[in-house]
């Protein structure tokens, strides 16, 4: 099992000496070459999860195994993308994507011939001397997906990273992920909000409850045939009846939340 979180509760110090519990008890599995979508209501601990299987936070009580190993510090067998961009302003996008493998003790010319090649593989090949800000919010996400990718990790974790894109560029960058993905199928665990998204990409959803002290509620398998297309997946009629039915237990956690915030309690 490439990512495996038992019973994890997690647990903040807050104001007042008071403790915040995020998230509860959560089990979680992501197979090697598996790709796991967590989709719950805003706040309710996704980033959290993600961060525990990352080894920034650790939980107060349960276990997390990576590759059947206990997690301690740092998860060094995977790489992170978040919905910040990451890159450097003062580096080009060549550059940019280099500094992970110079940093890691490669030569230059070597990581910055792999860089190309990755620039290459993300459709960025010909922007590679560009900077940052002359790269669009889609090519900017380009270059931080092949800084990741460039150091081959074996595990993705992802946090909402098409968040800041427009919905037609979060899809081009959806296909490209899931192409990428297919070429050597690394255990993938994809925190979004968006159900559709969430649908489209992986091979199971996991929905969180509203928070505080989250749970995950449910867990379903999507047998959408492979490869897809995720403009043309969100016509297919099992998709929508499987949105149909994620979305009737997702709602009401939505609506909690909701609720919370507005100050009208409970859930609708
Ligand atoms: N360091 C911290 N100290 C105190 N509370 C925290 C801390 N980090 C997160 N939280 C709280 O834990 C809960 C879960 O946060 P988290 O960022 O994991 O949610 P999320 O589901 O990723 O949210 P969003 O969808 O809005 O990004 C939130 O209520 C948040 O305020």
């Amino acid at each position: 099992m490439a990512v495996a979180l038992d019973d994890a509760t997690v647990a903040f110090d807050v104001a007042g000496g008071k403790v915040y519990t995020a998230v509860e008890q959560a089990t979680l599995r992501v197979a090697d070459g598996e790709f796991v979508a967590i989709v719950g209501p805003t706040g309710c601990g996704k980033s959290t999860l993600l961060n525990v299987a990352a080894g920034l936070l650790q939980p107060v009580s349960g276990h997390v195994r990576i590759f059947d190993q206990p997690l301690r510090g740092l998860n060094t067998q995977a790489g992170y993308l978040f919905q910040a961009d990451a890159v450097f302003p003062w580096k080009t996008a060549r550059d940019n994507v280099a500094i992970g493998l110079e940093v890691a003790g490669v030569a230059r010319e070597e990581a910055v011939e792999r860089a190309q090649t990755w620039l290459n593989a993300v459709g960025l090949g010909a922007f590679a001397a560009r900077y940052p800000h002359m790269l669009s919010g889609g090519q900017r996400k380009r270059v931080a997906l092949a800084q990741v990718l460039i150091r081959n990790p074996k595990i993705l974790l992802m946090d909402e990273p098409f968040g800041p894109l427009d919905a037609q560029t979060r899809q081009v960058m959806g296909n490209l992920l899931l192409d990428l993905w297919t070429r050597d199928r690394k255990a993938v665990l994809f925190v979004t909000h968006d159900l559709e998204e969430a649908i489209a990409l992986a091979d199971r959803v996991v929905i969180m409850s509203a928070g505080p002290s989250a749970r995950i509620i449910g867990d379903w398998r999507v047998s959408l045939p492979r490869p897809r297309d995720i403009f043309e997946v969100r016509l297919d009629k099992d998709f929508h009846a499987l949105h149909r039915e994620i979305w009737s237990v997702l709602k009401a956690e939505v609506m909690t939340t909701y609720a919370q915030a507005s100050g009208t309690g409970g859930a609708a």
